[in-house]
């Protein structure tokens, strides 16, 4: 692979990303400009009839929002998807026939904020700007809106490193990973020199070895961890180490979530660190370790304390006060306070970030205005095979050393938008549009095309510079052998190990006491439906629901047979006394889901049912896997990626539930995964007689 011209690079992101955005709001946007607030309402994506139960001064200065149903409405709070995190506009509702200009006008008096908090008929949006004026006339409603920050964060940054290659002013890590220099790999002799004392005595070999290779690699260094095989641990104790050799080290991972698993593992061994992001996004365990929560509780922060104060004194006397031009004088103080709130605790903020050893916040959040001119001597980015490339740059682009810890195995990043414009391209090229001058150029052309949203940078950089800058971590922690066998075998060159702990362990081994049964003695079972009694169905989904991610949006398959079976299943399973929460049910189709859930759900609340997508990352006891094809194409359940997410989330036990005839059509692999089960799983042939069908 040759090396890649930064700019030509950040000119594909860029187009890239704006396709991606673009599919992205068209999604959101076909919902909120034809379907009126009602009707989002009934989609999940707004709320409607609300009223303010209280305004509060939240972190950073911001005011938030109770919203609760009006009461004059029948007070209840209608079924919806809006999360914490989600960003929403907040506008006053317009009674009677809504002219378009009157909408319009609306609109512009709304603000948009983040919902901060959910709970049972109440919903609270910490607003950006002034919100206190809102709702104290009317009713208000929000709604859900795309989320284009990150895009704007993603695009500046591809502007900077285009700026800093025009200017020659590139840094040495960014030579590095576009190819221009190749990377430093410490000797074995250098790896064994290192003068280790081990912060946690658990570590098998290959995590150690993982451990020396990033602190002894200068510039970049790749942890494979396959699932189930402790990269979250192994990465905790990389940055003790890490800590240990005086170094500051910035943590970074494409969600809130992944950041906080880290944040959660690393606060117990009481080092100097500070998780950067919204309040509203972080989990609760978290909140006492973030920038905000820090900022009030350091000694500074007293000051800026009092003007919270003055703030919220003035907000309660609005309750009291008449009369236009006396309540515009109120807000006009409130503003002039919050002016000085921000400038305070600018101060108090750049004391607590410059003290913290270890700064942890997503991908994205490393571009805020908190790390300007901050330093680091090593990014660490978990879960680096979910995020995108233009993603990791916001973080990389003052770096002087990355480690990337990821699968590149599992599924990548979720993308909308269809790759056009490497086919665009192609097309250009074979027209003759354009010629290029030189073989080099050609070839760079030729990878750049290639370039997709989906091509991370921890899969560039495996291409770009070979496995020698990779370390696999191969003893898993998940697994019965059984099932770890196919996983190993066909995508981690037969490497993977399963502890002892693990190898053996089957349902009935359970420690609160399971029957022995076919079921509960087998780790790996496969219910064979090929013959043609167990077809699938084409449904069309229903106009503004949501699909979530990894489902497909539009038309889904299920297929009823399965489903029975699957539910035969759970209910042998649970009556052999596994616990339903041990459980979880697999699927990649959105109308399967919806079906398994609808014969499911009321009897076993404690089961769990999810996208292949959704699951990615999470382990169980026991995992049925709906496969749905009968009769058809197999699409998108080809990806070898999405299989894998499937096939190696459970622990004791692994049910796949599909055809053998229609799968092994499907792909190579699935083909070997078809003749893998018949010889190694118990295989059964299902009987649909036997079977109880949801409308049975
Ligand atoms: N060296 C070890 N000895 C014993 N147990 C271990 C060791 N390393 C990891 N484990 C255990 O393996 C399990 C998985 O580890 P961890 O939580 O770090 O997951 P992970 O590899 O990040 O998971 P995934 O990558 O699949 O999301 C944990 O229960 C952990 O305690």
């Amino acid at each position: 692979m040759p090396p890649l011209a930064i700019p030509l690079f950040a000119a594909r992101q860029l187009t890239l990303l704006e396709a991606e955005l673009a599919a992205e709001t068209a999604e959101s946007s076909a919902l909120t400009t034809t379907l009126s607030p009602a009707a989002l309402q009934r989609a999940g994506a707004a709320l409607i009839n609300l009223c303010v139960a209280a305004t509060r001064t939240g972190f950073g200065g911001k005011t938030v929002l109770d919203l609760e149903p009006d009461s004059a409405t029948g007070g209840e709070m209608a079924e919806h998807g809006l999360r914490v995190g989600d960003i929403v506009r907040v506008q006053e509702m317009v009674g009677g026939s809504a002219k378009k200009r009157e909408k319009a006008e609306v609109e512009k008096r709304g603000v948009q904020g983040v919902v901060s908090r959910v709970w049972a008929g109440k919903i609270a949006v910490a607003v950006d700007g002034e919100g206190e004026e809102l709702g104290m006339g009317g009713r208000l409603w929000i709604v859900k809106l795309a989320n284009d920050v990150t895009y704007k964060r993603m695009n500046d940054t591809m502007k900077k490193l285009t700026t800093l290659a025009e200017t020659n002013s590139t840094t040495e890590l960014m030579n590095v990973l576009f190819g221009h220099t190749t990377p430093r790999i410490p000797s074995a002799s250098t790896l064994e020199s290192l003068n280790i004392t081990w912060q946690s005595p658990h570590f098998n070999d290959s995590q150690k070895h993982a451990i020396r290779f990033a602190l002894a690699s200068p510039d970049l260094a790749l942890i494979h961890g396959p699932p189930g095989t402790g990269k979250t641990h192994t990465l905790i104790e990389l940055i003790l180490q890490l800590l240990a050799l005086n170094q500051r080290v910035l943590v970074c991972g494409p969600s809130n979530i992944s950041v906080d698993n880290i944040v959660e593992r690393l606060a117990p061994h009481k080092i100097p660190l500070v998780r950067l992001g919204h309040p509203a996004r972080l989990l609760p365990a978290v909140l006492a370790h973030s920038l905000d929560v820090l900022t009030q509780t350091s000694s500074a922060a007293a000051l800026v304390r009092d003007v919270r104060a003055d703030i919220d004194s003035r907000l309660a006397q609005l309750k009291t006060t008449r009369g236009k031009a006396a309540r515009s004088a109120v807000y006009g103080e409130v503003k002039e306070l919050r002016k000085e709130y921000r400038e305070r605790e600018r101060g108090v903020v750049g004391g607590v970030v410059g003290a913290a050893r270890v700064v942890l916040a997503t991908l994205h959040g490393a571009g805020g205005r908190q790390l300007r001119g901050q330093k680091f001597d090593v990014v660490v980015i978990d879960e680096a095979g979910q995020a995108l490339e233009a993603q990791c740059w916001v973080a990389l682009v003052g770096a002087r050393k990355v480690v990337l810890a990821g699968d590149h195995l599992q599924l990548p990043p979720t993308v909308k938008a269809a790759d056009k414009s490497s086919k665009e391209k192609k097309e250009k090229n074979d027209g003759g549009e354009k010629k290029s001058s030189s073989a080099e150029e050609k070839a760079e052309e030729k990878e750049m095309s290639k370039l997709t949203l989906e091509t991370t940078l921890f899969d560039r950089m495996l291409k770009l510079h070979g496995s020698e800058i990779k370390t696999m971590l191969t003893t898993q922690y998940r697994m019965h052998e059984k099932i770890m066998a196919f996983p190993s075998e066909e995508l981690y060159d037969s490497k993977l190990v399963a502890a002892d702990s693990v190898k053996d362990r089957l349902l009935k081994d359970l420690p609160y006491g399971v029957e022995g049964t076919d079921d509960t003695r087998e780790p790996l079972v496969f219910c064979d439906t090929q013959g043609g009694d167990f077809p699938e169905t084409n449904e069309e989904e229903e106009v503004g629901k949501k699909a979530g991610p990894g489902l497909k949006f539009g038309e889904s398959k299920s297929n009823s047979g399965e489903a029975a079976i699957v539910k035969k299943h759970v209910k042998d399973l649970v009556n052999a006394g596994v616990k339903p929460e041990d459980i979880a049910v697999v699927t990649p189709y959105n109308a399967q889901l919806a079906q398994l859930a609808r014969m499911l759900k009321e009897a076993y609340p404690g089961l769990e049912l999810g996208s292949v997508d959704g699951f990615q990352g999470r382990e169980k006891e026991a995992v049925i896997v709906s496969l749905v094809r009968s009769g058809g194409e197999v699409g998108f359940l080809a990806e070898k990626r999405r299989l894998n997410v499937s096939m190696t989330r459970p622990k004791r036990h692994l049910c796949v539930v599909g055809d053998s005839a229609t799968l092994t059509k499907g792909s190579k692999f699935l083909k070997r995964w078809m003749a893998h089960l018949e010889e190694h799983s118990d295989l059964r042939y299902p009987n649909p007689a036997e079977l109880e069908y949801e409308d049975s």
